[in-house]
Order: structure tokens, then C-alpha cells, then sequence
């Protein structure tokens, strides 16, 4: 067997966990550690040293986990770069093994706040961000054609004199501009975010690939005094922009038919909610892991500025070009399954931060959790009991009801829903990873408890 152990929950000795524990400032706590079984998902081989969120690290003296059996010792070794101290436990015969040792905080730093140990690599880098723009200009292209067919060549391609505009790009300036004026208005909320990976010595390597770290960024937080850059863009000019594409098609559709359509109306109208909302809870944004763990580079700046604008906007661009019949029964349904959306959404989402902010709130006290060796909880009834990404499920399922007022008969709407399932599947596995980095074994359990990822007995 191996002779790795896995450091899971217990109760603290001094202390109890807390749900803010991971910023506590005192150098040194005890804490009662139990050790748990071996899980296959556990097992990673190569693993020297792995940083329990608050500053802790463990080590495995071989390069398995391991599992406990009865009467064996374990040893496990903790403490910061400069000590480490020894702790020795025993374990018993339902292989749970208790130690109770002092764990000193070390500097915090892992894969967990290396924003390059889960992304792609520099070809597939170097491919998307060619693939993005040419997606982005085929989709804007097809998107005004007759057939409009998703998978076939764009019908024709426009010269370079109708891409280059001084106009246009004197006017995207001017809208940045414009954002970035307001966003520097003195009258806003400061918000502190969440303890950042950025104290991590590892988030800064120095053998960096050039066409990597351009697609990722090599800076977590770029920022000129207070302006920071990352944050502003995530939010106000993309999605504002998107707001403002759409509303620009409902008014064309307006002057073209008189009128617009119904499904031109939904469109517009969820698409708002969803913008509105995110706007309302901005503060909320800060604890995402585009701003918690990946750096500001092509992505972000890109997805952010671009892709949010011209291909979230794809609906109803497409609704301006190709008018959709829809009849209020229909529309009825489509408004429904946008609410359930919003419902599951909002209601996980808010869950989740409330939880987050103060775990005896009234709204979320009663649900039930899970103690990690972090100090924090991880909730396992309410929308975290339903699935492992509850908000996910909902954000899909809006997703859903904005492509259904195109009709079926084109792919292109549904474009949207293609994408965000992939970008959402892939983040749901980054998700993961960080929080068994984080969690350990109580993240197993909670997987052990929660089964299924988003969709409720099918992933
Ligand atoms: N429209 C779009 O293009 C996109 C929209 N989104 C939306 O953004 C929102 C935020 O998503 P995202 O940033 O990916 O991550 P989440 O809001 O899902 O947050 C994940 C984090 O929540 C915490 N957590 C996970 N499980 C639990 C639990 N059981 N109890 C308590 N805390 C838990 C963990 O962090 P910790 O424990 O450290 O708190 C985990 O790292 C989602 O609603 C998503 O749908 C996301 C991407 C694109
Ligand atoms: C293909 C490509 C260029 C991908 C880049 C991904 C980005 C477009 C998205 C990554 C995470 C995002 C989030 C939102 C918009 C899209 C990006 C930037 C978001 C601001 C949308 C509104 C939500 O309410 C949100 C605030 C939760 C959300 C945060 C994540």
C-alpha cells in the first residue's frame, strides 16, 4: 500500500472551521486530521508537496495516495518553506485514521494558482486564436446570408477596405472610452474580492511560451493605479455592447417591418434580464476564476470585447435577416423555460455567495454541508445538493430559450447553446480540478454525495 496520505476534514481543535478560515491571520493552528480511504480519482503519482488551501502543504512520502490500514502509521509532514514539522498518527480497523498535529501556515502556492497547468497548450493556443476570429467573422457573415447555414462556407468574403473603417475604430474607442469613464466615476462600491493566487511565487514562471502566456496572459490582474483591466472588461463594455447590438437590430427590424417581432422581443428581453443581472450583482464577478486564477491575455481580452458582443448578439442579428413566425402559445413556453433558467441561475448562484459571505445567514444556515480541511464548507443540500454546478444547468437552460424563438429551421441560432455547453463542459473539469486541489477528500465526498455534474442523472 502506499504511504501517502490524503489530509481530509476534522474538526478543529482550536478553532472550529470557519467558512472565512482561509484568511485567518493566526501563524499557527492545531488541527485534528482524519485520513481517509484510498479513492482511484486520488491516486496521481508524482505529487511531492500540494498546498491545502490557507496556506497549508502537505507532503506524501511515496507517490501514491494511500489508504489506512488498521494499526499502520502514518506519517505526514507540514509546515512552511523554511521548517517543516513531523506529525505521526495511527490508523484503525475502518481504515479512518486520526492524527492530531500542528500544521503552520506556509506560503500558499500550487498548480491551484498556476493558471497554466489546465489550459491548452501553445499549438492549440496558437490555433484558437485564429480559429476564434475566423469563427466570429464566418458567424457575422453567414448570419446575413439567405441560407445562413452554420456549417457551410460563408457566401462571400469582403474586402479588406470594408474591415478597415477609421469611422468604426474611432467609434470603438470612443465606447471604450465612454466605459472607462464611467467605470472610474468615484461615486462606485469598492468590493474586496476574494484572497487572491497571486501571493503564490508559482503563478509567476519564468520559463513562459510567448504564444502561451499572449493567449493566456501573464499578468493575473493588469492595473494602471486602480483601473483594473481584467475587471473592467469582463463585464462592462462586452456585455453592455451586446445589450446595445440587439437593441440595434430590434430598432432596424422596427424600420424594415414596420414593427419588431415577437421573437425579436424575447430575444432582446432575456438577453437583458441576463445582462441586467450580471450587472446588478457585479460584485459577484469577482470570485469567478476568470478573475480568481486566469491571467489577462487573448481570452479574456478577446472573449470579452469581441466574442461577448458580436456572437452573444447572433440571435437576433439572425432574427433581423431571417423574420421567425411565433405565435404566443409558443412564445409562452420559451418564457417558461427561460424562467425556469433564470430561477435555477439566480437561485444557485445566490445561494452559493450568500453561503459564501456568511454561512449562518438565515436563507442558508439550515442547509447541510460538508467541513473541509480548509476551514471552509461546502454546501450539499439546496441547488449544491441537485448537482455539482447547479448554475451551469440553469445558465443552459436559458441558453436554450433564447435560441428557440429562431425557430428549427437553421443551426445557427443555436450556435450559442452549442458553444456555451462546450465552454461550460470544459470549465466544469478546470472547476474540478482546482477544488480537489483545494478540498482533497472532502471534494470526493461531496462527488460521492452529488454524483452528477450538471444535468441530473445524465452528466
Ligand atoms: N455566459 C457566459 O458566457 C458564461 C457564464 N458563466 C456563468 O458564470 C457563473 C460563475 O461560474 P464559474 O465562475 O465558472 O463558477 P461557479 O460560480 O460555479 O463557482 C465555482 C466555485 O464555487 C465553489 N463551490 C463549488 N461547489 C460548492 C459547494 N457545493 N458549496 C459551496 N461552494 C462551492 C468553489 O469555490 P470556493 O469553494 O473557493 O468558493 C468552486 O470553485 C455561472 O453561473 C456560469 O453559468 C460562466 C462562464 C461563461
Ligand atoms: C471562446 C472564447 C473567446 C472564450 C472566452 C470566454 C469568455 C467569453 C467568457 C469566460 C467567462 C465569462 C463570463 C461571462 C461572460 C463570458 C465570459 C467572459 C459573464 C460576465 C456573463 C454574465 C454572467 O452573469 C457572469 C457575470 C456570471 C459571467 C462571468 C463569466
Amino acid at each position: 500500500m502506499g504511504r501517502g496520505w490524503n489530509l481530509g476534514s476534522g474538526s478543529a481543535k482550536a478553532g472550529e472551521p470557519q467558512a472565512a478560515g482561509v484568511g485567518r491571520d493566526t501563524e499557527e493552528q492545531d488541527l485534528r486530521m482524519v485520513a481517509c480511504e484510498w479513492s482511484p480519482e486520488a491516486e496521481r503519482s508524482g505529487v511531492r508537496r500540494e498546498a491545502l488551501s490557507g496556506g497549508l502543504y502537505r507532503e506524501q512520502q511515496e507517490g501514491l495516495w494511500g489508504s489506512v490500514e488498521a494499526g499502520a502509521r502514518m506519517e505526514v509532514r507540514a509546515g512552511t518553506e523554511g521548517g517543516d514539522r513531523d506529525m505521526e498518527g495511527r490508523g484503525n480497523a475502518e481504515g479512518a485514521l486520526e492524527t492530531t498535529g500542528r500544521l503552520v501556515r506556509g506560503s500558499e502556492g500550487s498548480c491551484g494558482a498556476d493558471a497554466r497547468c489546465d489550459r491548452p497548450r501553445p499549438p492549440g493556443a496558437a490555433a484558437l486564436m485564429l480559429l476564434l476570429p475566423a469563427t466570429m467573422f464566418h458567424l457575422l457573415l453567414v448570419v446575413r446570408s439567405g441560407p445562413a447555414r452554420l456549417l457551410g462556407p460563408p457566401p462571400y468574403l469582403p474586402g479588406l477596405q470594408v474591415l478597415w473603417s477609421p469611422r468604426m475604430l474611432l467609434l470603438w474607442l470612443t465606447w471604450l472610452g465612454l466605459q472607462a469613464a464611467l467605470y472610474l466615476l468615484p461615486a462606485r462600491k469598492v468590493a474586496e474580492g476574494q484572497e487572491l493566487k497571486d501571493k503564490s511565487r508559482l503563478l509567476y514562471p519564468i520559463n513562459g511560451n510567448p504564444i502561451y502566456d499572449f493567449f493566456l496572459g501573464r499578468e493575473l490582474n493588469p492595473r494602471v493605479w486602480s483601473f483594473d483591466f481584467k475587471y473592467f472588461c469582463e463585464l462592462r463594455p462586452g456585455l453592455i455592447g451586446w445589450v446595445l447590438i440587439n437593441l440595434a437590430m430590434l430598432m432596424q427590424e422596427a424600420e424594415l417591418r414596420g414593427s419588431p417581432s415577437l421573437a425579436m422581443w424575447l430575444v432582446n428581453g432575456f438577453q437583458l434580464l441576463y445582462v441586467g443581472d450580471a450587472l446588478w450583482h457585479e460584485e459577484a464577478v469577482l470570485t469567478t476564476m476568470d478573475i480568481t486564477h486566469d491571467g489577462f491575455g487573448f481570452m479574456l481580452a478577446f472573449g470579452d470585447l469581441a466574442w461577448v458582443p458580436f456572437t452573444y448578439s447572433l440571435q437576433a442579428q439572425f432574427l433581423l435577416h431571417h423574420p421567425q413566425p411565433l405565435g404566443l402559445p409558443v412564445a409562452s413556453v420559451i418564457c417558461l423555460i427561460n424562467a425556469v433558467g433564470y430561477y435555477i441561475f439566480r437561485g444557485a448562484n445566490s445561494q452559493k455567495n450568500t453561503f459564501r459571505k456568511n454561512p449562518s445567514d438565515p436563507r442558508v444556515a439550515d442547509l447541510e454541508t460538508i467541513p473541509t480541511a480548509t476551514g471552509r464548507q461546502l454546501l450539499v443540500s439546496g441547488w449544491w445538493g441537485m448537482v455539482r454546478h447547479p448554475n451551469y444547468l440553469g445558465d443552459l437552460i436559458m441558453a436554450l430559450a433564447w435560441s428557440l424563438p429562431c425557430g428549427v429551421s437553421h443551426l445557427l441560432p443555436y450556435f450559442y447553446l452549442l458553444y456555451f455547453t462546450a465552454l461550460l463542459v470544459h470549465r466544469e473539469a478546470r472547476d474540478e480540478q482546482q477544488c480537489l486541489q483545494k478540498y482533497g477528500l472532502a471534494w470526493h465526498e461531496y462527488c460521492r454525495r452529488v454524483p452528477y455534474r450538471i444535468l441530473p442523472y445524465i452528466y
